[in-house]
């Protein structure tokens, strides 16, 4: 079965008009996704997140490298009947009703009649819009907005997602709601490529995270394996003090208590990233 995202490699340089040089907005970045996985990529503003995706998307032409969506060539159209898209900065026609806007994007898509209004309904339903569905855009807030974003890049049943920034500008209300989506999303068998800055999030909805720094990848790897502390191990403990630390089992069924887990503690990926941004910084000068 192949990934449903393979990038090996990925270059993607820009000439930069100051004495006409060429820079590397993404540098030799390489990531797999497996089908049905969440994988989050990280980074600060301007890592070259949002170029990776536009490579996988076939929006920019890698330098060099290559980029397959489930083993089909991103470059080549037939990559793109898979795949749905919320961009950054979605732009929407604010005249147009959530309704209207989902049959414009399905006709685009060759959707017509009974199953373009079955799939409007659903996709509505999907992200409570049901009840907003005849007003304008004009009149939306950024979380609704971003809500028809997502049902606009499920249109088509896409088996792989691609969301660029799925919560910025929305409350933390609104990117609850959409981190639930991610989640029914994930069980229903799709595949979700995201970046955000909301790590909590990231950390919550996420099966693997790659983490970019000035274009290149700087650690990769499941929440676990990138969170869990080594040589460290910590244990839980019911009915007892914390400070039953040596011969834990014995003292603890000695005082009644249990011992109900053990095993690495784990940092936030929010510190995680911290602590990587330091080292990057501290390598930089
Ligand atoms: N079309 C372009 N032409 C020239 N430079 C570009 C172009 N697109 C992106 N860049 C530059 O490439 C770098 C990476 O940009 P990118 O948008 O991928 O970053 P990002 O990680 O998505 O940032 P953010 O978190 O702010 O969205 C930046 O320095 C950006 O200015």
């Amino acid at each position: 079965m192949a990934a449903a995202v393979e990038i090996v490699d990925l270059v993607k340089t820009f000439s930069s008009s100051f004495r006409r040089k060429t820079f590397r907005a993404v540098d030799e970045v390489s990531l797999e996704i497996e089908q049905g996985q969440v994988y989050g990529l990280i980074g600060p503003n301007g890592s070259g997140k949002s170029t990776t995706m536009k490579a996988l998307l076939g929006l920019q032409e890698p330098t060099s490298g290559v980029c397959k969506v489930f083993g089909c060539d991103s470059m080549k159209v037939d990559a793109r009947q898979f795949v749905g898209f919320l961009p950054e900065n979605p732009y929407f026609y604010k005249h147009q009703t959530a309704e209207e806007t989902l049959k414009f994007y399905g006709k685009l898509c060759g959707m017509r009649g009974k199953e373009l209004r079955g799939r409007i309904d659903e996709l509505l339903e999907l992200v409570s819009l049901e009840n907003a569905r005849k007003r304008r855009l004009g009149g939306y807030s950024k979380g609704m907005l971003q809500r028809v974003g997502l049902a606009q890049a499920l249109i088509q049943k896409p088996q792989l997602v691609v969301l660029d920034e799925p919560t910025a500008g929305v409350d933390p209300v609104g990117s609850r709601q959409i981190r639930d989506l991610i989640f029914r999303l994930k069980q229903q068998g799709t595949t979700v490529f995201l970046c955000s800055h909301l790590l909590e999030q990231v950390q919550e909805v996420c099966d693997r995270v790659g983490i970019i720094f000035n274009g290149k990848m700087v650690r990769e790897g499941t929440i676990e394996e990138l969170t869990s502390v080594q040589n460290r191990k910590e244990v839980v403990i019911e009915g007892v003090g914390r400070s039953v630390l040596d011969e834990i089992e014995e003292l603890v069924e000695s005082k009644g208590g249990a011992v109900v887990a053990s095993g690495a503690p784990h940092k936030s990926l929010e510190n995680l990233f911290i602590d990587i941004a330091k080292q990057v910084g501290e390598e930089a000068r």
